[in-house]
This record gives structure tokens, C-alpha cells and sequence, in this order.
């Protein structure tokens, strides 16, 4: 029998808040287990508490003397989940109560039935008296505190811009395979099949759909035609500006969406080498590159080592470097909960290491690109400011007329994820 889908929604946000897995691990699991028509809500369940967790443990707290835990612990987020469901979903009030209560047996507390049953009932009776603008920020913002706080001290303009950006579902962009179709081409199909765009990136080939649509549903989807890929994302292989016969690595690379789309733009690049220290996620690019019927050397490598190189030095490197990934919370909410204050001090220590390594890789007259999904600075143009002033050998190229250092893109700009990105040429010596 089909696991009950509120069952399924608390079991999975347990896994990611209280076991540290993430939610891209986890809901598949749970989606195995429960009708395929509920995958949807599957989703919406866990992705909307995910974003609303803080306000969500307001009100549970506000709500009950003391708090269940041990091995009721997973009825604790099956509460969340109810909650959720009354304060954001279009379903009855009723039916949210009665499908929730009726999810206890699935999660083993069905002696906690009449309890789920009364704090639904409470809230919705105390829910006509809501004012939020007293509670802490952690709260009112649903975002960890410490996030925050940088945040303001980064951005004291734009937090809450970037904050609220956060917090609303992005939107999908695709990626055309311009070795098959030019832009106007792609658009042409897309009308055809009935399906609405918004904005279109000439450069990249990227085209911000009015919704979202189930991939298959693509032209060419399957024929390797068209990828889905963030419209930030894509400013990449547009930056490194790989040119014919090219040696080129990209050195975090999996699940090589980046490695693909600087293939389809240099179907003449000398030779692509696509590293990344993690083997599975390898099997990826392996899969994207196989689709989209393109070639890469993959190998599994640290890449702040050198074991792995064969000693060729490289025209273009992309790092696309292990970081918070703060700027793609809207994609991905379990990050603001699974990634600790603690943290970015060791990621910048990390690509400080493989930005090094990967210099030393590069030609003389090369061009290296960094790249963070990142909105830190401590990450981005802190780093890449502290790497100018340490290596003689680089000239970092102006890309944003309006920043000095690289180019930040925050969360929600121009519909796309928060990225950086910076472009750093090797100074040839003897020139
Ligand atoms: C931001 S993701 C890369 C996304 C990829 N470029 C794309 O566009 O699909 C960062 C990657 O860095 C890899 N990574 C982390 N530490 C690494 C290391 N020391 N050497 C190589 N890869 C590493 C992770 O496994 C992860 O796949």
C-alpha cells in the first residue's frame, strides 16, 4: 500500500533536519513510496516547510507546553507539516486536519492522533490574531540567524531583497543546444509545442520559461536539444570564451552541466578534461555527456592536487569551486539548515587550496574563471581580492561594468540564481 503522503512529507524533513541528509538524497526515497499522483504535493509539502521552518517552530512552540521528542519525534514534523498545509496550501482546513491526523499511523504514534488533531484545531482558532513584527529576525525572515547577519553586513541594502528572493519558488530556465538549434529556431519549436518564455539570453542560449514544464515535454528533449540549466549558470561557458583546439579543464565538474554547454558552444575545443573528487557524481556528467552526445577525458581527482594531470597546461580553466551554495537557497531550502555558520570559514580555506592548484595549471596568456553559486563575500570577491594580491602572475579582467572585483550576481536578479563569477588572465612574463 502507498505510503500516506504527509507521512512521507514528515519522515523526509526529519532525515534533513534532524539527520543532516539533504533533501535532493531524501525525497526520492520518499517518492518510491507513495502514489506517483501525489508527487507533487510530496514536494510542495516538503520544499514549503523547508522554506518556512523557523515560523513553522514558532508556532508549534507557541502551541504546546513541551515539545515532542525521542520517537515522536517524527510526529513533531508531521505537525509542521499540517501547519504548513493550513497557512499556505489551497486545501480545505478540514481536509488538512483530517489527512494529517489520519498520516499517524504511517509515522508508528497513533496514540498521538487526538494530540496532532488539537494543536491543528488551536491554531486555526488563534490564527485571526497573527502579528509577526515583533518576532526575532531568524523568524520573521525564515533564514538561520547567522545568515542573516552577513548578510546585512554584506549587503546592507539588499538583504532583505535577497532574503525575500529566497523564499519564492524559481523559476525554469533551459539551456539551447545551439550544435543542433540556433535561439530563434528553439523559440520557434517552443511555440509550436505551446509553451511560453519570457526572456531569452542571446549569448548563452538561455530562455526563462513563463512555467514550469515536465522536461519530456521539450522538444528535443531526450535527442539532447535542450538541458535545464539557471540562466546564472550559463554565463559561464559565455565567460571562459573557449576558442578552437583549446585544452581545457573543468576542474568541479560534476553533474557537468557547465562541461557540456562550453562543448556545445566550442564544438572545435582541442580536448575538455572534466575532474570532480566525488566518483557518483561523475556517473552525471558521464549521463549529460552521453545525451547531449558530446566528449570529455572524465576522471575522479582532488582537485587542489596534482596526481591526476598528465602534465599538459591548460588554455581555460573553470573553477566552479565546492561553496555554500547560498545563492541558490530558492532551488534548494534544506540548505539554510544544513549548512553551519562554521562552514565558510572551511570552504574559503578549500578553494583558496584549488584556486592555487589550478593556477599552476594554467598556460601563460590563460584565462581562468571562478565561479561560486555563492552570495558571500568571504567567498567570492574577498577571495578573489586576496588571490590578485598574492600572485604576481594575474590580471583579473573587468565583466560587470558596474563591480571591480568579478562579477555578483544576487539571488532573484534578473530572475536567476545568486552566483559569482570572476575572470583571471595569466600574465605571460616575457610579453
Ligand atoms: C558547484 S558543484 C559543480 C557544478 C558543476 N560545475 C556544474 O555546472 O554542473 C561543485 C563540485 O565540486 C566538487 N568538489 C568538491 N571538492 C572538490 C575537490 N577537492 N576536487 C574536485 N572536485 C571537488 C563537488 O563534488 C561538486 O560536484
Amino acid at each position: 500500500m502507498a505510503l500516506n503522503i504527509r507521512a512521507a512529507a514528515a519522515k523526509c524533513i526529519f532525515a534533513v533536519i534532524d539527520k543532516g541528509r539533504s533533501l535532493s538524497d531524501e525525497l526520492p526515497l520518499q517518492i518510491s513510496k507513495i502514489d506517483p499522483k501525489d508527487k507533487a504535493l510530496l514536494q510542495e509539502c516538503c520544499y514549503g516547510v523547508l522554506r518556512v521552518l523557523p515560523e513553522l517552530e514558532y508556532e508549534v512552540r507557541s502551541l504546546m507546553d513541551k515539545p515532542l521528542v525521542g520517537k515522536q519525534r517524527v510526529a513533531h514534523f508531521l505537525l509542521l507539516v499540517g501547519l504548513y498545509q493550513l497557512k499556505y496550501m489551497r486545501i480545505p482546513d478540514h481536509a488538512c486536519v483530517a489527512e494529517t491526523v489520519a498520516a499517524c499511523p504511517a509515522l508508528k504514534c497513533n496514540h498521538l492522533k487526538g494530540l496532532v488533531n488539537a494543536i491543528l484545531r488551536n491554531f486555526l482558532r488563534k490564527k485571526a490574531n497573527e502579528d509577526n513584527s515583533t518576532l526575532p529576525d531568524a523568524i520573521k525572515y525564515n533564514h538561520p540567524g547567522w545568515f542573516i547577519k552577513k548578510l546585512q553586513i554584506g549587503y546592507p541594502n539588499d538583504w532583505e531583497r535577497i532574503l525575500a528572493a529566497n523564499q519564492i519558488k524559481p523559476p525554469m530556465w533551459i539551456r539551447v543546444n545551439r550544435q543542433h538549434h540556433n535561439i530563434k529556431e528553439y523559440l520557434a519549436l517552443l511555440i509550436e509545442a505551446g509553451i511560453n518564455f519570457s526572456n531569452v539570453d542571446d549569448k548563452s542560449g538561455a530562455i526563462l520559461l513563463t512555467k514550469a514544464v515536465d522536461v519530456y515535454k521539450l522538444p528535443g528533449f531526450e535527442l539532447g536539444h535542450v538541458s535545464i540549466q539557471d540562466g546564472a549558470a550559463q554565463q559561464a561557458a559565455v565567460l571562459l570564451n573557449c576558442q578552437p583546439n583549446d585544452n581545457v579543464l573543468d576542474c568541479c565538474a560534476a553533474p557537468g552541466g557547465k562541461t557540456c554547454h562550453i562543448l556545445e558552444l566550442t564544438p572545435d575545443i582541442g580536448k575538455m578534461t572534466a575532474i570532480d573528487i566525488e566518483e557518483n557524481r561523475l556517473i552525471r556528467v558521464q549521463e549529460n555527456l552521453t545525451r547531449l552526445n558530446l566528449t570529455a577525458e572524465v576522471i575522479t581527482a582532488d582537485a587542489a592536487k596534482q596526481d591526476w594531470w598528465n602534465g599538459e597546461k591548460f588554455d581555460r580553466i573553470l573553477l566552479d569551486a565546492p561553496c555554500s551554495g547560498t545563492g541558490v537557497i530558492r532551488r534548494h531550502p534544506d540548505i539554510k539548515w544544513l549548512r553551519k555558520a562554521t562552514d565558510i570559514d572551511i570552504l574559503t580555506k578549500l578553494q583558496q587550496e584549488i584556486l592555487k592548484n589550478c593556477w599552476s595549471l594554467l598556460k601563460p596568456n590563460g584565462t581562468l574563471l571562478y565561479a561560486t553559486c555563492s552570495i558571500l563575500p568571504e567567498e567570492n570577491s574577498q577571495q578573489i581580492q586576496a588571490f590578485i594580491n598574492q600572485t604576481a602572475d594575474a590580471e583579473l579582467i573587468q565583466i560587470n561594468q558596474n563591480q571591480s572585483i568579478g562579477w555578483q550576481i544576487l539571488s532573484g536578479e534578473n530572475n536567476m540564481d545568486g552566483f559569482y563569477y570572476a575572470l583571471i588572465k595569466k600574465k605571460n612574463h616575457s610579453s
